[in-house]
C-alpha cells in the first residue's frame, strides 16, 4: 500500500535553520570545555566505557554517558560498541601532553572571548563598572597572557609562520630579524632551531620580556628587548621585521612604520600579519565575534581593510604588497614592504 503522506525532504526556512543553529552553538563549546576541564580526552586515547570513566571521575554514570554521546555528536569522539575513543584527527590537538595540543589554548581563548549576555548588557550600559573581561590596551594584561600566547604559537601559529618565512625569496639571506610584539619566545626558538645562523630580537612590553628570560637559554642567538614600540628603540640593522597582531597598540601606525623602516637595513623587509575587517566592520565573523568582548571593554582594536598597506606606503616602504591567507584562526592579511 502506498503511504498516504509524502513529506518534503526539508521543512522550514534558511533563517529558521540559522536561528536553531545559533541556539545550539554555545552548547558545542560548553560540552568541549567540560571535557577539557575534566581531562577526558587524555583518558580516551584508548577505547573506554562510560561507566568506567564515570567511576574514575566520581561522576554520575548516566550523565557521563550523555556527555560522551554529546562529544560524539560534535565529531571529536567516536563510539563503537559502547566504548568511546577520541577521534584520530583530534587526538593530538585535544590531549594535553601532545606537542601540538590546543587544550590550554582553547581554555585560554574561551576565557578571553566568551562573555555572557548579562555581561554584554552590563558593558553596554557602563563598561567602567564591569570589573571582568580582557583589557588588551593595558600592559599588565599581556604579562598575564604569555602562557596562552605560547600555547597558540606552538600548537597552531608557528608552523604557518615558519612556512611563510621559509618561502620568502629573501629568507636564505636573513641574518638578523625582529619579532615585534612577539608575545612569547616560541617563534624565536623555532627560528633558532631551523636557522641557527639567524639572530632574533624579541621586542615586547617590559613585563612580557621579563617573563621570557628563563625560557631563552641561547642569549647570543636570541636577544630580549623590552619597550614600547611607539617610542622606544627597536634596534637596527634588521634584514626582516615580523610584526604579527600588534599594530592595534600603535598610537600612530604611520609613525611606528617609520620607526620600523629605519630599524631595517636598506632593502630589508617588513612583514605584517594581521586580520583585516571589511569597510563596514561587520566581517569576517571570526574576528568580529572573537574580538567583541575585548572591544566592548577597550574600544575598537581590529585593523581596517587597507590600513596597514596605507601606513606602510606613507612611511616610505617600497613595493608594498598584500596577500590574503586562510588560517584556522580566521582570514589573515600578510602585508610586505621593502625599506
Ligand atoms: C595579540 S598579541 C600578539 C602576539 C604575537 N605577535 C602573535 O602574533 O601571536 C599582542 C602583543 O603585542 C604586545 N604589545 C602590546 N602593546 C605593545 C607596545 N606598545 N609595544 C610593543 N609590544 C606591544 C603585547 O605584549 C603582546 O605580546
Amino acid at each position: 500500500m502506498p503511504t498516504a503522506i509524502s513529506p518534503a525532504a526539508r521543512y522550514g526556512s534558511d533563517a529558521q535553520y540559522r536561528l536553531f543553529d545559533l541556539l545550539t552553538a554555545p552548547l558545542r563549546w560548553e560540552v568541549l570545555a567540560v571535557a577539557l576541564e575534566l581531562g577526558i580526552f587524555d583518558d580516551l586515547t584508548l577505547p573506554r566505557a562510560a561507566g568506567e570513566l564515570a567511576q574514575q571521575y566520581g561522576l554520575d554514570g548516566e550523565g557521563t554517558e550523555l556527555l560522551l554521546n554529546a562529544l560524539v555528536s560534535l565529531g571529536v569522539v567516536g563510539k563503537h560498541e559502547d566504548s568511546y575513543c577520541v577521534d584520530g584527527g583530534f587526538a593530538p590537538l585535544l590531549t594535553s601532553t601532545s606537542d601540538i595540543s590546543m587544550s590550554n589554548l582553547l581554555s585560554y581563548l574561551g576565557e578571553v572571548r566568551h562573555v555572557s549576555a548579562d555581561n554584554i548588557i552590563a558593558l553596554l550600559r557602563d563598561k567602567q563598572q564591569v570589573q571582568t573581561g580582557p583589557e588588551m590596551v593595558r600592559p599588565e594584561y599581556w604579562s598575564r597572557a604569555v602562557g596562552g600566547l605560547r600555547s597558540f604559537h606552538r600548537s597552531v601559529r608557528n608552523p604557518i609562520v615558519m612556512d611563510i618565512l621559509s618561502g620568502l625569496p629573501c629568507w636564505p639571506g636573513v641574518k638578523k630579524m625582529l619579532d615585534l610584539g612577539a608575545g612569547s619566545e616560541s617563534l624565536a626558538l623555532d627560528i633558532c632551531a631551523a636557522r641557527p645562523d639567524i639572530d632574533t630580537v624579541i621586542f615586547d612590553l617590559p613585563g612580557v620580556v621579563a617573563s621570557l628570560g628563563s625560557r631563552v637559554t641561547d642569549k647570543t642567538r636570541i636577544q630580549l628587548r623590552g619597550g614600547d614600540m611607539n617610542c622606544d628603540d627597536l634596534g637596527t640593522g634588521y634584514d626582516l621585521i615580523w610584526a604579527s597582531m600588534v599594530f592595534y597598540y600603535a598610537r600612530d601606525l604611520t609613525s611606528v612604520m617609520g620607526r620600523m623602516r629605519r630599524a631595517l637595513r636598506p632593502g630589508g623587509m617588513l612583514i605584517s600579519f594581521h586580520e583585516e575587517l571589511n569597510d563596514d566592520r561587520t566581517e569576517p565573523e571570526f574576528h568580529i565575534l572573537g574580538r567583541l568582548h575585548a572591544e566592548l571593554k577597550s574600544g575598537p582594536l581590529s585593523v581596517a581593510r587597507g590600513r596597514v598597506r596605507a601606513a606602510a606606503a606613507e612611511a616610505g616602504f617600497h613595493n608594498v604588497q598584500s596577500f590574503s591567507l586562510q588560517t584556522p584562526f580566521g582570514q589573515m592579511e600578510l602585508v610586505t614592504g621593502t625599506a
